[in-house]
C-alpha cells in the first residue's frame, strides 16, 4: 500500500529550482494518485514552457523512487492560469516589492573607484559565501558594460525565463542572478547612455521576480558614473562596500567613490582591501604587490571598518573564469569570505540598530 500522505510531502517538501521555494509553499502539487504501486503525481508549472520543467519531473521520480509500496512514478505536468500565476507571484513569492519599506531584503551595493581592482570577483566570491552559510541570496549584475557576473557563474549565453512580464532569475551555487549579460549578444557593446541606464536599473529591480532575498547583492560599473548615482537614488537604503586595492587607495580614486556616496548620503559600510598580497602557488610567500596598509587608511579616513583583506591567488582568478568562485572549492579563501560576510552582516545589523530601522 502506497501511503499518499507521506508521497505529497515528499513532492511537497522539494523547492523548485527557479523560485527556491519548496513546490508546497507554491502550490504546485495538483494531486498524487496511486493505482496499485504506480503512483502519480500531477504538479501545476508556473509555465509549460519552463526551461526546468524536464529537471522538476526528474527532482519529483528520484524523491520517491525506494519509497515504501511506490513502483512506478508517473509525472503529469499543467500549467497555472495567469489569475493563479498572478496570486503566486505577488503573493507567496514576492509578498512585498523589494525597495518597498515593509521589504526584509538588505541592499549591498559594491563599488570602485575605477575598473580591475576585483569588484565582481569579490562580490560573486560574497554572493556565494553568503548563500553558503544559509542566507538567501539575490545578485544584481549593474555593471552593465563590463559584465562578468555571468561568466562568474557559468551563466553566460542563457536566458532567463520571461513569464507574464516578469522576469525568473537565473539560479547558479544557490543564489539568484541577473545580469546585462544575458540580455544582449555576446561581444555586442552596449551603448546605453544617461537615462536609460537609470530605466535598465528599475526594472532589473521591478520586473525580477526576486522573491524576499536576505540580501541583494549589486554589482556597480566602476567609478562614480551615472549608474552609481541611479543606485544612490533608486536605493537610498543600501548599504555601500567599497573595494579597493592597496595601490588604488594610493591613488586616490577609491575615495572619491566613497565622497560621492557621502554626498548622495548612501550608507557606507565599509571597505575591502583586495589584491593584499599575492600568494605564490608554487611555494605559498606571501609578497605585498601593491603595498600596503592602504585598505586601512582608506577605513580609518572614512571611519568605517576595513573588512576585509583578499589576497591575489591563482584559485581566485581560475574560479573567476571557470564560473565557480574560488570561496567554494578553497578552503582558504572559503575562510577569508566567511571573515567578510560574517564581519559585514553584524556591521550591517549594527548600522541599522543604531539608525533605529532595524526590524524593518
Ligand atoms: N584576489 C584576486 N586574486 C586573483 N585574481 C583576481 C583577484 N581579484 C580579481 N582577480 C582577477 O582580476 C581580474 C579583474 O577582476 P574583476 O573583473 O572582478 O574586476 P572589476 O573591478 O569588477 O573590474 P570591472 O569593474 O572593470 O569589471 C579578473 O581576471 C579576476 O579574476
Amino acid at each position: 500500500m502506497v501511503d499518499l500522505e507521506a508521497v505529497r510531502k515528499a513532492v511537497g517538501g522539494l523547492r523548485d529550482p527557479e523560485l527556491r521555494r519548496t513546490l508546497e509553499d507554491l502550490h504546485m502539487v495538483e494531486g498524487v494518485e496511486a493505482d496499485g504501486d504506480r503512483v502519480t503525481v500531477k504538479v501545476k508549472l508556473t509555465t509549460k514552457s519552463c526551461p526546468l520543467q524536464g529537471q522538476i519531473e526528474g527532482m519529483v521520480k528520484e524523491r520517491l523512487a525506494g519509497m515504501p509500496g511506490v513502483g512506478q512514478v508517473v509525472v503529469q505536468l499543467s500549467e497555472m492560469d495567469p489569475q493563479e500565476r498572478a496570486n503566486l507571484f505577488n503573493g507567496t513569492v514576492q509578498k512585498a516589492p523589494i525597495l518597498a519599506p515593509e521589504s526584509r531584503t538588505q541592499i549591498i551595493a559594491v563599488a570602485s573607484g575605477k575598473g580591475g581592482v576585483g569588484k565582481s570577483t569579490v562580490t560573486a566570491n560574497l554572493a556565494v559565501t553568503l548563500a553558503r552559510m544559509g542566507y538567501e541570496v539575490g545578485l544584481l549584475d549593474a555593471d552593465i558594460y563590463g559584465f562578468s557576473i555571468p561568466r562568474m557563474f557559468l551563466l553566460s549565453g542563457r536566458q532567463p525565463t520571461a513569464i507574464d512580464n516578469k522576469i525568473l532569475p537565473m539560479v547558479a551555487h544557490d543564489v539568484k542572478v541577473i545580469s546585462m549579460g544575458n540580455f544582449v549578444e555576446e561581444g555586442t557593446p552596449v551603448i546605453w547612455r544617461g537615462p536609460m541606464l537609470g530605466k535598465i536599473l528599475n526594472q532589473f529591480v521591478g520586473d525580477v521576480l526576486w522573491g524576499e532575498p536576505d540580501y541583494l547583492l549589486v554589482d556597480l560599473p566602476p567609478g562614480t558614473g551615472d549608474m552609481a548615482l541611479d543606485v544612490a537614488r533608486l536605493m537610498p537604503k543600501a548599504g555601500l562596500v567599497i573595494v579597493t586595492t592597496p595601490q588604488t587607495v594610493a591613488s586616490g580614486v577609491a575615495s572619491r567613490a566613497a565622497h560621492m556616496a557621502r554626498k548622495s548620503e548612501q550608507r557606507l559600510v565599509g571597505i575591502v582591501e583586495n589584491m593584499s598580497t599575492f600568494i605564490c602557488p608554487h611555494c605559498g610567500e606571501a609578497t605585498a604587490f601593491f603595498g600596503e596598509g592602504g585598505g586601512e587608511f582608506l577605513a580609518k579616513q572614512l571611519a568605517v571598518p576595513l573588512l576585509a583583506q583578499i589576497p591575489m591567488t591563482l584559485s581566485i582568478r581560475q574560479g573567476g573564469d571557470a564560473g565557480k568562485p574560488a570561496a567554494l572549492t578553497d578552503p582558504v579563501i572559503g575562510e577569508v569570505f566567511e571573515d567578510l560576510a560574517r564581519k559585514l552582516v553584524t556591521e550591517m545589523q549594527g548600522q541599522e540598530a543604531r539608525s533605529g530601522t532595524a526590524g524593518r
